[in-house]
């Protein structure tokens, strides 16, 4: 924890965006490390994380929200409420957007809603290293007439290129006050619920298509053995019986695969030895199912 006298300062900056648009990338960029999962297929960002950014005496706490798009099932209500909240008490809000595959109805209701937000407002064009510069400025102005942001940023989430610029901006944003969380402490998501999103990313990155949205990670127990390894169970839910099949491959292959790139993956970030057990279950009406709204983190949407 900081101990110093000097003024320290600690604020809360919502991340929003159009899905896909690389908030999840960015919050990792600007935290120094993963704590959001990242996916080329979008709305993969579900539970509402947080980063926690420290540049000298500032912390950054990174309100992680999912995609914001036009809901229809219950549980993509739950993702888009979570989203607004994660914009209510912030000290900045930043709006994410991916340059180059702009997702323009999906980020126009943003803008409206955005114009009657109080808050500092920062448009963050990502995605730079893929775009074409002259179509960056045009949109840099077209985005600007609508939104009235306090700053434009110009980055690459992916290289790095012009992230520790907009750190530095963030940081002056951020009120004077004590810090929240100890120095530390990168996200407030639990080991447990990390555990279960480096699974969930791994079930998306190794069957991509084959496995329709309908398709969860959910946490069974988190135990810390007297060895200081950690083993881990968890379950991955499925609607149908044929999705069983796909997720568990050949001879019980692809879940084999899935299950020793997410024990490499959680052992490189907690530093522990992993001991990972997974289990596929079938139950139908899952994305109805109201605990499994508070096991993601989310609120129950009616
Ligand atoms: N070329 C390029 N790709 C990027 C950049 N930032 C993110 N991406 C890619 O864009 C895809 C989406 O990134 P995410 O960070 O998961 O996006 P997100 O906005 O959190 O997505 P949702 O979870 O759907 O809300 C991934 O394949 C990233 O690797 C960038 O600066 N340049």
């Amino acid at each position: 924890m900081n101990t110093d006298n000097t003024e320290t300062r600690c604020g809360v900056v919502a991340v929003i965006g159009a899905p896909n648009a690389g908030k999840s990338t960015l919050v990792n960029a600007l935290v120094g490390q993963k704590v959001a999962i990242t996916s080329p297929k979008a709305q993969t960002t579900r539970a509402r994380l947080l980063g926690i950014a420290l540049l000298e005496r500032t912390q950054m706490v990174l309100a992680d929200t999912p995609g914001i798009f036009a809901p229809k099932r219950r549980l993509d209500r739950a993702m888009v409420s979570a989203a607004w909240e994660g914009a209510e008490a912030a000290d900045a809000i930043m709006l994410v957007v991916d340059s180059v595959k702009l997702r323009r109805h999906e980020l126009e209701p943003l803008l409206e809603r955005l114009a009657h937000r109080s808050e500092r407002k920062l448009l963050v064009l990502n995605k730079v290293d893929a775009a074409k510069k002259e179509a960056l400025l045009v949109l840099a102005q077209d985005l600007a007439a609508k939104g009235n942001f306090d700053e434009i940023f110009f980055i690459s989430a992916l290289t790095g290129d012009g992230v520790p610029e907009l750190k530095a901006q963030l940081a002056g944003m951020m009120p004077e006050g004590p810090w929240l969380y100890p120095e530390d402490q990168v996200s407030d998501a639990s080991e447990r619920l990390l555990a279960a999103e480096v699974t969930r990313e791994q079930l998306y990155r190794q069957l991509r298509d084959e496995l329709p949205y309908d398709s969860a990670v959910r946490p069974e127990s988190y135990v810390e053995r007297p060895d200081g390894s950690v083993e881990v169970r968890q379950q991955i839910v499925v609607g149908r019986d044929t999705q069983k099949a796909i997720v568990l491959g050949k001879g019980g292959s692809r879940i084999k695969a899935i299950g020793e790139a997410a024990r490499n993956e959680l052992s490189e970030l907690l530093g522990q030895k992993v001991h990972l057990f997974l289990h596929v279950k079938v139950e139908e009406n899952w994305a109805e199912d109201r605990e499994f709204y508070e096991v993601l983190g989310l609120d129950w949407v009616k």
